[in-house]
């Protein structure tokens, strides 16, 4: 019995003193691994001798080499996993520098829109790039100029000669700047007094410098109505505008079958001539649900042209102009000034644990409304390591995660108990998605953070990353997602502003705290 006993209580100190032996999943392997190794060691030596006639204190001393033997291997397991975590570390790193060393080319880049009417032009004509300055006024606005020219070296031959892009400019105002003070500090701090400027891009306005040439209609498929829009759209602006005008492949083939006059249509054939379009295109038409503008989104990897999304699906968040007026709104929108809202997005990499030697990673997704990582077909909890600039977060145990931009805080992450955030918010929003912790509450991480999603090498299932609910990938064991800021954000035109806009969608789109108003004839206050 006693042998029994012991047996059992071995099995209990593999079970209950473990727990303070193994690998603590938060803040690693604790120390008295080897202690108890050494303990297990010397308790071995103290009954050796008396169990030669025992077979139970046999079995009990098997037992206790084994838990000794499973504690060494702990022990190799941590020494494996710091390396694992020095070696993550060191591709984060590199990860952050590349950002960095992309974002220094991008403003390295630029040069005031006036250089174009100067001599350097040629120079500049025969190396296409994008020229942007910050350049401050006179009447309490901020500007940004943009002027981009470039070379066709384009994808159809009667397109191929010289064409420049229309230059606009944007500026927003702010309360603070009557202030001098406040012109160009966030914080300042005079006569030990902190103040802070009113930081965010309020209103943005967009201001055409030259007129626009060229737009892009991006359809939503398979919907009638929105293919006999597309081509009254397209006849409207060649004739009443005469405007360049690109269309998808499918939809060129569509106005084709409509009439061979649509022939002076554009489009492109491979990915290459995709990613030059942010080249030419000066305005961007979507012609769907909010499912279209992020469809277009998606198809420019780096800058994207203003989008003018008229709504022709059922919710439209992101969708305020109505079609049935697409006349006067273009008439509007292709004068200016234009109120837009600026909407950022989030850059996704997935670094793969069997590449972790080579430095390259693949594509990288940008995503604008979120990234999701869920359990996908797998009926287990999901296991995700999160990580905020390297300070662990949290593991999160559920259904999955979110990582949500601001404008897709109405959307997906809205669903799964996250905050509706103002679009022009800047930040990142971390909701999990049916946490099996009643305390598990969503957060709002500031812009500037990089978040890494890791499925841990214990992890019983892979899970699945998807981007604007699209383009699975399967994360295995090992994997991560490593997410920040893109410096690419979406602009759309607003109907009247920004938060107008916003608001009449979350009231008329979710009918957001709708409630009868109660009547007067009830009890009242004495
Ligand atoms: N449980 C959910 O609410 C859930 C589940 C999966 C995906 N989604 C959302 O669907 C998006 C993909 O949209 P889709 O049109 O390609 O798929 P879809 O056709 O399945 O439509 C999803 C719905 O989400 C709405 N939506 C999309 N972006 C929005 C936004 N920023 N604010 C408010 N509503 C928005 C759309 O209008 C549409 O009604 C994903 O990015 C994700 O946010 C939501
Ligand atoms: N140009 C396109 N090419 C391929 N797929 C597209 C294109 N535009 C939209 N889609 C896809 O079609 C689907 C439906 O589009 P969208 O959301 O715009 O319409 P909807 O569902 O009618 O509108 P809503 O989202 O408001 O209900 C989306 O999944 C979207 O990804």
């Amino acid at each position: 019995m006693s042998s029994t006993f012991k047996l059992n209580n071995t099995d209990s100190f593999g079970n209950g003193d473990a727990k303070s032996l193994c690998p603590n999943p938060v803040n690693g392997f604790s120390d008295s691994i080897s202690l108890s190794e050494k303990a297990v060691q010397e308790l071995l030596i103290q009954q050796s001798p008396m169990q030669a006639t025992d077979d139970h204190l046999i079995e009990f001393s098997e037992a206790l080499r084994t838990v000794a033997k499973a504690l060494r291997g702990a022990a190799e397991g941590k020494a494996l996993a710091q390396a694992e975590a020095a070696e993550w570390k060191r591709r984060y790193e590199l990860e952050r520098s590349k950002n960095v060393e992309l974002q220094h080319k991008e403003l390295s880049n630029g040069v005031c829109a006036n250089e174009s009417k100067n001599p350097r032009m040629e120079h500049i004509v025969k190396s296409p790039r994008l020229h942007a300055q910050e350049n401050s006024s006179t009447n309490g606005m901020e500007r940004i100029c943009s002027h981009e020219v470039l070379q066709d070296g384009g994808f159809n031959s009667s397109n191929n000669k010289l064409k420049r892009k229309a230059s606009f400019k944007l500026s927003w105002g702010c309360k603070g700047m009557a202030n001098d003070q406040h012109k160009k500090e966030i914080v300042s701090f005079e006569r030990g007094n902190i103040s802070t400027a009113e930081r965010s891009s309020k209103q943005i306005s967009l201001t055409w410098e030259s007129d626009p040439q060229t737009v892009l209609i991006i359809t939503k498929p398979n919907s009638t109505s929105v293919r006999v829009l597309s081509v009254d759209m397209v006849r409207w602006l060649r004739a009443q505008k005469g405007l360049n005008i690109y269309v998808e492949p499918r939809v060129k083939a569509e106005l084709l079958s409509e009439s061979s006059s649509f022939n002076f249509v554009q489009t492109w054939e491979d990915d290459k001539e995709i990613s030059l379009l942010h080249t030419k295109v000066d305005l961007l038409i979507t012609l769907g649900g909010d499912g279209t503008v992020l469809w277009a989104a998606s198809m420019f990897k780096g800058p994207v042209p203003p989008i003018v999304p008229f709504s022709m699906g059922s919710l439209g968040f992101m969708t305020p102009f109505h079609s049935e007026q697409y006349r006067e709104c273009l008439e509007a929108i292709l004068k200016g000034p234009i109120s837009i809202t600026l909407r950022h997005r989030l850059q996704c990499h997935i670094i793969r644990d069997k590449a972790r030697h080579e430095y390259e990673t693949e594509e990288t997704m940008l995503v604008l409304n979120e990234v999701t990582i869920d359990r996908g077909i797998s009926s287990y909890l999901t296991n995700l390591e999160c990580y905020c600039d390297n300070s662990f977060v949290t593991c999160v145990q559920g259904d999955g995660l979110i990582l949500s931009t601001t404008s897709g805080s109405t959307a997906y992450s809205l669903a799964a108990g996250g905050s509706m955030v103002h679009p022009q918010v800047p930040g990142i929003l971390f909701t999990p998605i049916c946490p099996h912790s009643l305390s598990f509450r969503p957060l709002i991480l500031p812009e500037h953070v990089t978040v890494r999603v890791q499925v841990p090498f214990n992890s019983r299932s892979s899970a699945w990353v998807s981007f604007d609910g699209k383009d699975r990938k399967q994360l295995e064991a090992g994997d991560a997602l490593v997410c920040s800021m893109a410096p690419w954000p979406v602009s759309t035109a607003c109907q009247v502003e920004s938060t107008n806009d916003f608001l009449r969608s979350i009231h008329d789109g979710l009918h957001w705290n709708l409630r009868k108003t109660q009547s007067a004839d009830g009890p009242q206050d004495a």
